[in-house]
């Protein structure tokens, strides 16, 4: 009973965090919808008795329609009476719509809420825990379960309001006849305890359909991202096999909860129907035979049990969706816990120089990757990092990108120590061309200007960046130019123009500071001179931090740092480290350059 509270509290503490008092206004609709109701029909009581001419003492055996005739002070005849109804009725009909036309609204703005914290979530999430997190999860998450939650809204405030219309009929019922309403309640609650059954196995089987989605939308993102491979290997088939398995494991769980629905639904009648009854049969042998309360409570009670059923099924409905309630919840924890975290002092550009600081770090597994860096970088100074694969390149760009935090020692930008930082003002000055260059299934305007309106002077601006990243020549010989449509990850253009166009978006973006991983390791040897040219004459503009496979690229670098598994080995230019460095002079030879 208490971890029953405790789960209803759970819920309603989750829409309470979006809704807020709405959640009282909805409720107070709905009070006033059955408060209408319950009264107007008990006002047929004195209607029927003064048609058919029951009553000849002006007096009524029923409490409520006295209580509203004398209160009011209203003539006791037909007309009175009829009026009073119409009245009652057309309020609670403008309450009822009210109370659908809430629900609607209100959903809409839970929705576009929970939708925008996690966009808004997820932009913060931190990129240590977003590497470690399965992708499936967070698809399912945004999308699937966020559709569910949207379902589970709707019935759990079905559910409240028809629990308050509940309440209302039952306090009419008790202020009618309580021994009557006592007896159906009674049988009522002992129904209830049959049907715990049920609802234990609808939330089981909710939360498994969850966590099967998940598994299923992973494989999904996987089949997608991988297709090109899949395909060319034959893998795509046996891919498909695991794919059609879990529909038949969420098939499963799905067919589960709609027999316990249908069993719910197929009993509710019967017991509802052998309550009354019993009640009935008790109440005129043991308790009284007051025929108008009876009648009366029976009409609220009749309502009252209606109304219970179709509350129990809706909430057996809402307990078929909680699942999704449960995932976005813990998915929400989860980004709350990770946020990235950020600093108060504006970025405004770099003045000096970026500086590691006897940084060490290591990935959630522990294991140190990086050793004791202490490494200066100056403003538009383009730095090169080498080493052999597995050496901790990335990770030490991603330290100095901001992306990962220093297990110890200090990252400091101008003297100020990265912590302090607002971190969406710094990451907008910075340009990052990843391995794999990112590419929106959008025109190619889009997809370097970043969606930005397309003025004559952001097409100014995204010609010049077309110059220097060298894809001008390319856009310009396609028959739709800039408007050209890329595909799904670039699906339509190869390795090397991919790249060149990310180039260009950072280029775009006006980024001061430029990362770039392997970013010519696609290109072919004509491209990759004229980009290395363009990043030369990028030179003194830009602070550039480059990783590069090909040593003959790092040529046109200020500097190079020499990265041997997770320490620096040896700083210095491309001749010096010629000369003075054993590890460099090995990868160079290695190369045969
Ligand atoms: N997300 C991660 N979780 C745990 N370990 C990781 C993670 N990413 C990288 N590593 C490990 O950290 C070490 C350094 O990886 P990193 O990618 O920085 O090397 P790299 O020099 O850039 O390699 P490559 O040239 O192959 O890209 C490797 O041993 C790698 O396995």
């Amino acid at each position: 009973m208490i971890s029953n509270l405790k789960v209803n509290f759970y819920y309603f503490r989750f829409f309470y965090r979006y809704l807020k008092l709405k959640i009282i206004l909805i409720s107070i609709v709905s009070l006033m919808v059955g408060l209408l109701d319950g009264i107007g029909l008990a006002m047929f009581i004195p209607l029927i008795q003064l048609a058919f001419g029951i009553d000849s003492n002006n007096k009524y055996q029923d409490r409520i329609s006295n209580f509203i005739l004398e209160n009011f002070h209203l003539e006791i005849d037909l007309l009175s009476v009829f009026l009073v109804i119409v009245i009652l009725f057309s309020i609670k009909a403008i309450f009822k719509f009210l109370e659908s036309f809430l629900r609607v609204h209100y959903q809409q703005i839970f929705m576009r809420k929970v939708r925008f914290e996690n966009i808004d979530l997820l932009s913060e999430f931190d990129y240590q825990k977003f590497v470690v997190t399965e992708a499936g999860k967070i698809q399912n998450n945004l999308s699937s379960e966020v559709n569910r939650l949207s379902i589970a809204f709707r019935l759990y405030f079905k559910t409240i309001q028809i629990s308050i219309l509940v309440i209302v009929y039952l306090g009419l019922a008790v202020f009618t006849d309580w021994r009557f309403t006592i007896l159906v309640v009674l049988g009522g609650v002992i129904m209830n305890f049959v049907f715990l059954i049920f609802y234990k196995r609808t939330k089981y089987f909710s939360k498994k359909f969850s966590s099967e989605s998940n598994v299923f939308q992973g494989l999904l993102m996987q089949k997608i991202n991988n297709f090109q491979y899949l395909k060319a290997t034959g893998l795509n088939r046996s891919f498909g096999k695991q794919l059609k398995s879990k529909i038949f494991d969420i098939e499963a769980f799905q067919k589960k909860l709609g027999i316990v629905e249908a069993s719910l639904g197929a009993l509710r009648e019967p017991f509802a129907i052998a309550i009354v009854s019993i009640s009935i049969l008790i109440y005129s042998k043991f308790i009284a035979d007051d025929i108008a309360s009876i009648i009366l409570s029976l009409l609220l009670l009749y309502r009252c049990l209606t109304y219970f059923l179709a509350m129990q099924e809706q909430w057996n409905l809402f307990l078929g969706v909680s699942g999704s309630l449960n995932a976005v919840n813990d998915f929400n924890s989860m980004l709350i816990k990770n946020k990235d975290s950020s600093g108060e002092n504006k970025f405004k550009g770099l003045k000096n120089s970026l500086n590691l600081r006897n940084v060490d770090f290591g990935y959630h597994n522990g294991n140190p990757v990086l050793k004791n860096i202490n490494l200066s970088i100056s403003k538009n100074e383009i730095l090169a990092i080498v080493g052999e694969s597995g050496s901790g390149k990335t990770t030490l760009m991603n330290i100095i990108a901001g992306i990962l935090k220093p297990s110890q020692g200090e990252y400091l930008v101008d003297n100020y120590n990265f912590g302090g930082i607002e971190a969406e003002s710094f990451k907008r000055r910075l340009g990052y061309i990843v391995q794999n260059p990112v590419i929106f299934n959008d025109t190619i305007f889009n997809n370097i200007s970043c969606w930005l309106p397309k003025t004559s002077e952001n097409l100014d601006k995204f010609w010049k960046a077309a110059k220097k990243a060298s894809i001008y020549n390319y856009i310009q010989s396609l028959p739709d130019k800039e408007n050209t449509l890329l595909g799904y990850n670039g699906i339509n253009i190869s390795g090397g123009q991919k790249q060149r166009f990310s180039i260009a978006r950072e280029l775009f973006k006006d980024s001061e500071i430029l990362f770039m991983d392997e970013a010519t390791s696609n290109l072919d040897s004509e491209t990759e001179f004229e980009i290395h040219n363009n990043i030369k004459n990028l030179k003194g503009e830009y602070t550039i931090v480059l990783i590069a496979h090909r040593l003959a690229t790092v040529k046109s670098a200020d500097r190079i740092v020499v990265l041997n598994n997770g320490h620096i080995e040896d700083i210095g230019t491309y001749n010096y480290l010629i000369e003075n460095c054993s590890e460099f002079k090995r990868m160079v030879n290695l190369q045969m350059l």
